[in-house]
């Protein structure tokens, strides 16, 4: 995604002053069977922070990123975007989009009806939307593959249409449930480096899951563990390094020392799951 230098201010360099972009109050998350989702979780992301959930498999990662995306509801507590309702969430200033790990595309439509679905959603007129979906696949790299077929793409491309599609809107909050993890290694860190290139130049708030400690390590302000059986939160690392970020960092050692931590803070979170509360 060759990213193109954008006006908009960034909010990203200082998330410790920024206004909260959600607020989760003690949710928890019981499912209709009985299973337990989450135990009550308090966690605060500020607008402009690009916050990685990371644990062992079932510790509730995509569960808080549905209660995020008001997908499903909590069963105790309660979430505040924008210190609002979500019947506010749309509105400028708090618009939200959501990309899976599976692109979703439809397969009839060519890439730039794939990415301006939200819009025509929105009854938005062809002549209106058409600028806003050729910025989109500017934005991801995809300028000329506008009129190609989701079959004629790689993964990786699929994926960008994926990611200009949750674009389209301009959304303040990006949320992204494993968006990578089907990818090569190599693909995952072009994508990885672009989505951080974008959301410096954008400044949109963003919760990324991933399984990966290089991946989080490499993208975040802030990386939030969490712990299993029941799903709760772990323990919180700050990665202080400035934007952008690029190669240098992914090879120096203040990286392999984030991903050493990292790795430390997974395999107590993996210990801790199973065995009940820990703070
Ligand atoms: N709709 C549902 N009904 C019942 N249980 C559910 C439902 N969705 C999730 N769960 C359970 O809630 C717990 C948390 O699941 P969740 O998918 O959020 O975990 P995760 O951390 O995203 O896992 P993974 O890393 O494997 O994707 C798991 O025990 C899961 O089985």
């Amino acid at each position: 995604m060759a990213a193109a230098p954008l006006p908009s201010p960034s909010l990203a360099m200082a998330p410790a002053e920024a206004a909260p972009a959600v607020e989760i109050l003690g949710v928890d998350k019981v499912f209709a069977d009985g299973t337990r989702g989450l135990t009550p979780i308090d966690l605060t992301v500020a607008q402009g922070e690009f916050v990685s959930l990371i644990g062992p498999s079932g510790c509730g990662k995509s569960t808080l990123l549905s209660l995020i995306a008001n997908l499903i509801q909590p069963t105790d507590g309660r979430l505040l975007w924008w210190r609002g309702g979500f019947d506010k969430v749309g509105q400028p200033g708090r618009r939200l989009s959501i990309v899976f790990q599976d692109a979703t595309l439809m397969p009839w439509a060519r890439v730039e009806g794939n990415v301006r679905l939200p819009l025509d959603l929105a009854r938005m007129p062809k002549d209106e939307a058409a600028p806003r979906v050729d910025e989109a696949l500017a934005l991801v790299g995809l300028s000329s593959h506008g009129r190609l077929y989701p079959r004629q793409l790689s993964g990786g491309m699929r994926m960008r249409v994926s990611i200009a599609r949750a674009l389209v809107t301009e959304p303040d909050m990006l949320l992204m449930d494993e968006p990578f993890g089907a990818l090569d290694e190599f693909t995952r860190n072009r994508l990885d480096s672009d989505l951080s290139e974008l959301w410096r130049l954008r400044g949109f708030t963003t919760i990324f899951v991933t399984h990966s400690i290089y991946e989080a390590v490499f993208l975040s302000t802030r990386i939030v563990v969490m712990a299993a059986q029941p799903g709760r939160l772990f323990r919180e690392i700050e990665i202080d390094e400035p934007f952008p970020r690029g190669d240098a960092f992914r090879t120096s050692a203040k990286f392999a020392d984030y991903c050493r931590e990292l790795s430390v803070a997974l395999m107590e979170a993996s210990l801790a799951s199973g065995r009940g509360r820990d703070r």
